[in-house]
């Protein structure tokens, strides 16, 4: 309204005195600068930051703006200064050995501080020296990925940091550096790294339906993992952020095709087909067959990224809170736009407890009991937390429930009282008369 006002006064002042005067020009300004304000901080309403003035209607409403997603360049400078600045700093050991476990928790760390993190793996892992990874050139690498990973409330850039430190837990827990080569280890943990680039926030399910340009591009084939992968890969075209510059045609190679292959195996349409071939290969695994490593390798970035909830539980649950959040928006946008809605992504349908009930029994741990077929130490680490928070979040489910009838129940009876109340008063309002039995 005022926009519109507003230029209908610049078109009016513009004819008349041929120039837009300096204080039309100010309150442009101001408009303008309100409108992005508005725009860029929408997202933060998950935050709680902003009150949701629909809330109890049921009328949906995304709470993010999807132009609002990407950086803006004056946070990435901020973070990028931090993060050479403290680049240089030595780790201490008391957070190098920390970084290989898995109950390591990310909400203690900032986007800076998280990417001297990744430096960090990088060089325990020994890549720096064995593929001659200049420091300058990873730390424009890690730069690009932290660029390049939305504000959005899940698959952001601490959920790539996330599965990449689980990654990184899981080789030194499993000692994979005495069984594979370094060049898959490093296709490994940069696979992590870039494995959701760019991520908007709405899944492969919405981007076929809604026919968005990632969807038309690749055929509604996995279009979200392919665009991650082929951003990380426009990423390493740049000389200076091309941490396999120095690697030759051979090992170039070999790394692209297990880093494609990686990050594809990502798609959760492909889980089944992906579990069974390791299923089926686990009773003679053979670190030396390279079929049987490369399905490894899918399986160990497949756990990594759904593995939140092996980990402590004051680090797991606001993870789930920040995936409802966005499987929230997206069915809000879904309902909108009128699209199919993703059921297990509808606010009508699911709750906290009821997702993470079902996704751990038929997702996670059948995935992680078979990895841990392959490595029994893995038991303790990531199976035994996955049961406690599936105990969690039972009894959770269960005092939902309770709630519910009781809540059903106390209705019911208030209803009833309501009506026999209702009943009384128009006796008595009728009359001493209207009671009388009828003697005629
Ligand atoms: N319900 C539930 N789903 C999860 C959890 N972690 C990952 N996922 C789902 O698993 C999917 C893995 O691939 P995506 O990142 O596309 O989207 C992820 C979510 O849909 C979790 O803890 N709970
Ligand atoms: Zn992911």
């Amino acid at each position: 309204m005022c926009e519109l006002r507003l230029q209908s006064l610049e078109k009016k002042i513009l004819f008349e005195a041929g120039e837009t005067p300096a204080v039309v020009y100010e309150m442009k300004k101001q408009v303008d600068s309100f409108r992005e304000k508005l725009e860029s901080v929408e997202h933060l309403s998950w935050l709680g930051l902003f009150k949701d003035l629909s809330e109890g209607t049921h009328k949906p409403s995304p709470f993010y703006h999807k132009r609002a997603l990407r950086k803006t360049r004056e946070e990435c400078e901020h973070v990028r200064e931090k993060f050479l600045q403290m680049s240089s700093l030595e780790v201490s050991e008391g957070v190098r050995q920390y970084l290989k476990t898995p109950t390591f928790d990310n909400w203690q760390w900032e986007d800076a501080e998280i990417m001297v993190l990744l430096q960090v793996m990088y060089t325990d892992l020994d890549f720096i020296a064995t593929f001659n990874i200049e420091p300058e050139v990873l730390q424009q690498f890690l730069f690009e990925v932290y660029r390049r990973y939305n504000n959005i409330p899940f698959h952001n850039f601490k959920h790539c940091f996330c599965v990449t430190q689980m990654m990184y837990g899981l080789i030194w827990l499993t000692d994979l550096k005495s069984k594979m080569d370094s060049v898959d280890l490093l296709i490994m943990l940069t696979s992590a790294v870039c494995h959701d680039l760019d991520h908007t926030g709405y899944n492969n399910v919405y981007q076929i339906n809604a026919q968005t340009e990632l969807a038309l591009r690749y055929n509604d084939i996995s279009p979200l993992e392919n665009h991650h992968c082929a951003v990380a890969f426009e990423i390493l075209e740049r000389t200076e952020s091309n941490i396999f510059r120095n690697l030759s045609m051979d090992q170039y190679k070999r790394i692209r095709e297990g880093i494609i292959k990686c990050i594809l195996a990502t798609d959760m349409t492909r889980h089944n087909e992906i579990l069974n071939k390791f299923k089926l290969i686990l009773p003679a695994f053979d670190f030396t067959n390279k079929d049987h490593r490369d399905v490894l390798m899918m399986i160990l970035i497949k756990v990594s990224d759904i593995s939140n909830e092996a980990r402590p539980m004051e680090v797991a649950e606001p993870w789930l809170d920040c995936l409802l959040q966005e499987f929230y928006n997206q069915s809000d946008v879904e309902k909108l736009e009128g699209l199919p809605v993703t059921p297990f992504m509808d606010r009508d349908k699911v709750t906290k407890p009821s997702s993470q009930t079902g996704f751990i029994r038929f997702v996670l741990l059948p995935l992680f009991i078979e990895l841990a077929n392959l490595f029994p130490c893995l038991e303790h680490h990531i199976i035994d937390p996955v049961r406690k928070a599936l105990d969690y979040y039972t009894e959770m489910e269960k005092a939902l429930e309770r709630e519910k009838k009781n809540w059903a129940q106390s209705e019911n009876a208030a209803k009833s009282k309501e009506a026999a109340v209702g009943r009384q008063d128009s006796q008595t309002e009728a009359g001493p008369e209207a009671s009388k039995p009828d003697i005629q």
